[in-house]
């Protein structure tokens, strides 16, 4: 009826026209409700698809409330900036969309300068020359800059100003986030140069749309569509990625198809990276190691072989010639099955020197990833360390080292893999997984800002207080000139990008401490929640230390006091610490790292067990070597104690066990008591979302509580301390549950 009134019988059909931001509407003959129609489409439609769902990000723009706009309004007026590259234009367009969006007004452009004016520029620019030099430039070297408030005629002005254009971007989005947090800007006098040279995301996305430990949907690389149909999604990826520093990407898998090399997916890659290009981000490759022989027909991929050290050279060339400013090739090798040098009786160096040859003509790099292990009955923590320290100072100089931030394999907790510090020779880079493998994935609420601060914080003591894997890794304790950090990417074609709206915050926080390792997670957490939803205070207190909270509550309910890889072997997602499959690798069981049985619980890695320690400098070895100096969060870790062991707090082993799972537990119920205070402070739909999966967390958090003590009570045979909450499951039914990821996420 109420369809047939307003006409809606008479509409053909109804496309949406993306550029000019509004529905068009085909008729059929009558024509008589046509602009009511309109109007009501226009209005209905936008808001009923395009309510917040989180697919901007952290790139919001919202209204500033009306004082603090007009004060900036006050102070800003007039923009000096020639936007005559496609860098510059970016910039230009992404400040003028901002100040739309935050003061509801744009700048007026002038060429003279004038008061509340806010110069952009480098030296090529007369405007900036006035008030800058060469001399103090130079500290921010290619990609850095300069944003402060400088005098001119009595009055203030704002003055951006870089050496590269790109340094530019990066500044506009400096400025552009000065504001939505609503930073004083007559105050501001900020000289930045990032902490590494490369700071890259690596997909793990398959050539078929599926993502190796993705959980948020697909990849957003539509292999099957380029390079003829162009996703709208890849610039505003670039976008996003430019917001924070990100400079690269590794668009595949490092389980790497050999067909990434094929000319057909180079004419692909290329279109990509002629996207990426003008946001700074450079396009790297994983690659096959065996890719001479299984793309290139050879008999062999050994690389003192002439043949392939060619094919290698003839392909970067290849590569070169499409994409002039590609990055360079990421390689998984010797590792999980995948081919390398070791097949050939080479040595890791070989094959990285050989690869690393072929790409030094055209300034690309190797990442050689340090992740090896194998079954080989020695403690797998220490085998990237024994099997890459014989190799120091055998690498070339366009080589670096991609080490994960633990030994093991990113878990909840880790203590810093040992080769941070141990390889004063060779160029290393951390590398970060921001998809949450062993974290919950796209379900729990678990921010990694502190995490990665952790690893970057810790001081390897190699050359003496103050070697932190920050310090390590940036240049600054051994001047390397070639410094990364990498993270595995949690991108995927989900509306909300990353599978979980707190998600978000780990790809952001990753690309801020990339840019400056010195910042604190918790003044990221800040600056992403004003961003993304709101600036009212006791949203950004409570929520903010909801998310400071949040990785250790998964700490506790996963996996406390230093244990670790609890999780089913396959999917790693739930607990199984009672996993045991007949004839699979001793090292993928959970009994392999926890070790419990009627004596106690732990790993014994001290210098009467596997020796681990050993690879760490002093006085960390005897620091860790000793239990009663052993940091509590790493105790199981490197020591096998017994349940009645007693902890300086008075409690034994296991009842400290409990507490701390059961404290993992009532974390996540505070945090849900927290979220729900916010409701009416954002949008509904995340709201509820956030809502909805803190509810599985609580359950899940308990499920984690209840599945390890119930099994590690079996051996302990100690009650759960009074106080404590019972399990609600029993261990049987844990034990006989099939878990299936696929119908979980
Ligand atoms: C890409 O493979 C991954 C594998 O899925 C993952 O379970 C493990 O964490 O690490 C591997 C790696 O880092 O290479």
């Amino acid at each position: 009826m109420w369809a047939q009134k307003v006409g809606f019988q008479n509409i053909k059909k109804v496309i949406y026209n993306y550029k000019k931001g509004s529905f068009e509407v085909t008729y059929r003959p009558e024509q008589n409700m046509r602009p009511i129609l309109v109007l009501v489409l226009s209005i209905l439609i936008p808001i009923f698809i395009f309510a917040e769902d989180g697919s901007e990000l952290w790139l919001r723009y919202k209204a500033l409330p009306v004082a603090l706009s007009k004060e900036y309004s006050q102070q800003l007026q007039f923009i000096t900036f020639e936007t005559n590259s496609p860098t510059r234009k970016i910039a230009g367009a992404e400040l003028e969309k901002a100040l739309k969006g935050m003061l509801g007004r744009v700048l007026s452009k002038s060429r003279k300068i004038q008061e509340k004016t806010i110069i952009i520029g480098t030296l090529e620019d007369k405007s900036v020359r006035q008030f800058i030099s060469a001399d103090t430039l130079c500290v921010c070297g290619d990609e850095g800059f300069i944003l402060k408030s400088v005098d001119f005629k009595g009055d203030k002005i704002l003055l951006l100003a870089a050496n590269q254009d790109i340094g530019l971007l990066y500044g506009v989005f400096e400025l552009i986030r000065q504001i939505q947090q609503g930073h004083q800007l007559s105050n501001l006098n900020l000289k930045e140069k990032p902490s590494y040279n490369r700071r890259i995301l690596n997909h793990w996305d398959n050539l078929d749309g599926t993502v190796e430990r993705g959980y948020a949907g697909h990849s957003i690389w539509k292999w099957d569509e380029l390079p003829e149909k162009i996703s709208p999604k890849y610039e505003f990826y670039a976008q996003a990625n430019a917001s924070i520093g990100i400079n690269g990407t590794v668009l595949n898998n490092v389980n790497a198809s050999p067909k990434i090399l094929s000319d057909e997916y180079l004419r692909k890659v290329k279109v990509l990276a002629d996207i990426f290009r003008p946001y700074g981000i450079r396009v790297y490759l994983a690659v096959n190691f065996s890719s001479p022989a299984k793309l290139g027909g050879l008999p062999t991929s050994d690389p003192l072989d002439e043949k392939v050290q060619d094919w290698w050279k003839k392909k970067a060339d290849e590569i070169y010639n499409l994409i002039p400013d590609f990055g360079g090739f990421l390689v998984k090798a010797n590792s999980e099955g995948l081919p390398g040098p070791q097949d050939f009786g080479r040595t890791h160096a070989d094959g990285a020197n050989m690869l690393a040859d072929a790409l030094a003509p055209h300034n690309g790099i190797v990442m050689w990833r340090a992740f090896v292990y194998h079954p080989d009955g020695d403690d797998r923590a220490k085998q990237a360390y024994k099997e890459f320290t014989p190799l120091d100072g055998k690498f070339r100089s366009n080589v670096i080292i991609q080490v994960k931030n633990g030994p093991i394999d990113f878990q909840p907790r880790e203590p810093f893999s040992p080769l941070f510090g141990a390889m004063k020779n060779t160029n290393l880079m951390p590398e970060f997984q921001i998809t949450k493998e062993y974290l919950g994935m796209n379900t729990h609420l678990a921010y990694l800002g502190p995490l990665f601060e952790e690893c970057l914080d810790a001081d390897t003591y190699v050359l003496g207080k103050n070697s932190t894997v920050a310090r390590v890794t940036d240049g600054s304790l051994f001047r390397n000139k070639v410094t990364a950090i990498a993270g595995v990417a949690n991108i995927g074609e989900d509306v909300n990008w990353c599978g979980h709206q707190f998600n978000q915050a780990n790809w952001y926080v990753f690309g801020r401490l990339a840019w400056n390792n010195k910042l604190s997670s918790g003044e990221i957490a800040t600056e992403w929640i004003e961003q993304t939803f709101s600036r009212d205070p006791e949203f950004v207190s409570e929520v903010g230390s909801m998310m400071m909270q949040s990785r250790e509550a998964v700490v506790n309910y996963m996996t406390p006091m230093g244990l670790h890889h609890l999780m089913g072997w396959d999917h790693h997602y739930g607990p199984e610490p009672w996993c045991a499959i007949p004839n699979a690798r001793p090292d993928w069981m959970p009994s392999y790292y926890h070790k419990a049985d009627s004596a106690g619980i732990g790993f014994d890695r001290t210098s009467t067990g596997s020796n681990a320690v050993g690879q760490y400098a002093e006085p960390l070895r005897s620091l860790y070597e000793n239990v009663a100096t052993c940091a509590e969060i790493y105790l199981l870790w490197f020591h096998h104690l017994s349940w009645n062991y007693i902890l300086p707090n008075g409690n034994n082993l296991w009842d400290e066990l409990c507490y701390k799972y059961s404290s993992g537990v009532n974390s996540v119920k505070s945090f849900q008591k927290t979220w729900d205070n916010q409701e009416g402070k954002i949008d509904e739909e995340r709201f509820r979302e956030v809502q909805q999966k803190l509810a599985i967390q609580e359950k899940e958090a308990v499920w984690w509580r209840d599945a390890c003590l119930l099994y590690f009570q079996t051996f302990s045979n100690k009650p759960i301390p009074e106080k404590l909450d019972r399990p609600i499951h029993q261990l049987d039914e844990l034990k006989k549950q099939k878990f299936n990821l696929k119908n979980h996420n």
